[in-house]
């Protein structure tokens, strides 16, 4: 079931040592450098680490030499959340549920890269994250749209289950990175 699959995980993510997940961010980094400069993403979405996640911020400064605007999300409303720009060394403020994004004098931007952080993963390249449908919704509207973002998945090896029962609003990565290897979804028949 989804909920014990993310509080295991989520116990496995927790158990790593600062040091190793440290190290472990920057090797993740390294492994998707290749795929942002082929990308060569205009708008990169990450978001500020809480509690134990994978740090995004090594993969936001290779995005940034590959030419990239980076962005973070804040919560609009209790399930809205949206991007705003994240100007280097610019100062943070509560964006929602514990995190932290961009003030509100921040420009509000499209992002079309989105590092998606979760709970678990499996090989298919679903997820499951924090249980509040924020990247899913945002994701959804994104789409309808027309703007639909390339979704990389940053996660620690530990994070990944056998399987995740996806529901049909669950929308599966494209690409996912941990610190080992990064996996790209097998393309559409
Ligand atoms: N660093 C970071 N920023 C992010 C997210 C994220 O997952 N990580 N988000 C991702 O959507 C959005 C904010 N949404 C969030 C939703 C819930 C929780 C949270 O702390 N939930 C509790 C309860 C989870 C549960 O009951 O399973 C928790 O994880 O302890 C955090 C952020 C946007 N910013
Ligand atoms: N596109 C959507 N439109 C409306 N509701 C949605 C959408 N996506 C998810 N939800 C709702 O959000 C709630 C949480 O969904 P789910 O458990 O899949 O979240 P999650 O994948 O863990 O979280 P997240 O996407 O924030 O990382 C569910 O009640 C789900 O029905």
């Amino acid at each position: 079931m989804k909920a014990d699959q993310r509080a295991a995980a989520l116990a496995r993510r927790d158990a790593l040592s600062e040091h190793y997940r440290a190290e472990a961010s920057s090797n993740a980094a390294a492994l998707a450098e290749p795929l942002l400069a082929r990308l060569a993403p205009s708008v990169v979405s990450g978001y500020w680490p809480i509690r134990s996640e994978a740090d995004p911020r090594p993969l936001l400064a290779a995005a940034r030499l590959v030419g990239a605007a980076i962005a973070l999300p804040f919560l609009a409303d209790a399930i809205t959340m949206r991007f705003r720009q994240f100007e280097h060394d610019a100062r943070l403020v509560p964006a929602g549920f514990g995190t932290y994004g961009p003030p509100e004098t921040a420009a509000e931007v499209v992002p079309d890269l989105l590092i998606v952080p979760l709970a678990a993963f499996d090989r298919a390249l679903n997820r499951i994250g924090y249980g509040k449908g924020h990247f899913d919704r945002a994701i959804a509207r994104l789409i309808e749209a027309g703007r639909r973002p390339v979704l990389l998945g940053l996660a620690f090896a530990v994070q990944e289950v056998e399987k995740i029962a996806a529901e049909p609003h669950d929308i599966p990565l494209d690409f996912l990175v941990t610190e080992r290897e990064l996996m790209a979804a097998p393309p559409h028949a």
